[in-house]
């Protein structure tokens, strides 16, 4: 029988897919780099997140994130329909669980923007698949400018965020490539090539195994 060897290779050489996260304080602009990875790279989705918070200018609901109400949010919990959740900023803030799994499944790359308690959440459920990337401000001056320039949240809420930066920040150890957003462009360049690194891991090759049997069984070199 005539074999395609082109998609025999596909196949031997397909991988898992992976969660990719990036967490920071409110306003490092991990929101930013996360648009420019989606408008980059075809293969990434977002995974989008359902909130109990207010919606802001521009954002769409079912894009940005599912704006729901608390009860809503609540009855998803009890039905265990989230991966991950939990309360920043005094919102809900929640995973939905059945796009991500299935999605896995077909070897399909998330991109998650998340705090650090979801990222613990799913380094416990999944670590194999995870990929947890913190973005740092070039200085907490910059981070506020930053909020005050984004122009979407009133003064006292932009106090709050601040206030809760450097507990945001104290989880940085905990994530496995660390970046600072000084420069848009180079931030961004950065986080791709860890994306790239991270689909090269041996781990994630799922047909690399009987990919490298096959290729040690053919002819010695010379025959
Ligand atoms: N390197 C940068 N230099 C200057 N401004 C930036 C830079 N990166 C992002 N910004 C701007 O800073 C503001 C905050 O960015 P962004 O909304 O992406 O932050 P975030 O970390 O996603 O915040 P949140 O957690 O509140 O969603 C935006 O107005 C964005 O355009
Ligand atoms: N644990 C989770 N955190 C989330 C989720 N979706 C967003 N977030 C984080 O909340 C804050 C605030 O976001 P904002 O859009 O209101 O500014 C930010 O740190 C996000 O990363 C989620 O599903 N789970």
């Amino acid at each position: 029988m005539a074999v395609d060897q082109n998609s025999e290779e596909k196949t031997a050489l397909k991988r898992r897919g992976l969660m990719f996260i990036l967490s920071s304080p409110s306003g490092a602009g991990k929101t930013t780099i996360a648009r420019k990875l989606l408008a980059a790279d075809d293969e990434i989705n977002l995974s989008v997140s359902a909130t109990t918070r207010p919606m802001r200018p521009g954002e769409v609901d079912g894009k940005d994130y599912h704006f729901v109400e608390q009860p809503h949010f609540d009855a998803m919990v009890e039905d265990h329909a989230f991966l991950e959740w939990a309360h920043v900023f005094g919102h809900s803030y929640g995973t939905p669980k059945a796009q991500i799994w299935n999605g896995m499944k077909e070897g399909r790359d998330f991109l998650f923007d998340i705090d650090w308690q979801g990222t613990q959440q799913l380094n416990q459920r999944a670590s194999e698949d995870v990929v947890p990337v913190f973005i740092l401000p070039p200085s907490i001056d910059e981070l506020r400018r930053r909020l005050i320039a984004r122009g979407t949240d009133a003064p006292k809420v932009i106090e709050a965020r601040m206030e809760r930066a450097r507990a945001e920040i104290s989880h940085w150890s905990e994530y496995r490539y660390v970046v600072v957003n000084d420069d848009v462009e180079s931030c961004f360049a950065k986080v791709r090539e860890i994306l790239h690194a991270e689909r090269m891991r041996r781990e994630r090759q799922t047909g690399l195994v009987s990919f490298v049997r096959e290729l040690m069984a053919g002819p010695p070199p010379g025959a």
